[in-house]
């Protein structure tokens, strides 16, 4: 199943620098992982903001809900999630 995902991050102002570095190594390096893994198909920045559009492929929303709370930014982000399906008039397979 796909889902678009769009997170926007947003860390406590007074976190210290070393704690927030720390936190985005991790979690480019879990997302590295599930990009490898297939999971995680497409990762933009939305130009300006601090927030991003993915797109996930996983066997269901419970696959979902595990993956994104297990990311290490998930309690400093606000997440919106849009199931989606082959539109009729694509040309694409649904792999693309
Ligand atoms: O910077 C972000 O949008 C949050 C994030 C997702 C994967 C990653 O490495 O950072």
């Amino acid at each position: 199943m796909l889902f678009h995902v769009r997170m926007d991050v947003q860390l406590p102002p007074h976190m210290p620098a070393a704690q927030a570095d720390e936190l985005k190594k991790t979690e480019r390096e879990l997302a590295h992982s599930l990009q490898r893994s297939g999971k995680w198909r497409h990762l933009w920045r939305v130009a300006g903001q601090y927030a991003n559009v993915s797109v996930f492929d996983v066997g269901d929303v419970e696959e979902l809900h595990a993956l994104l709370t297990s990311l290490p930014l998930f309690p400093y982000m606000q997440i919106q999630v849009m199931p989606l399906c082959r539109h009729p008039s694509s040309v694409r397979d649904g792999d693309a």
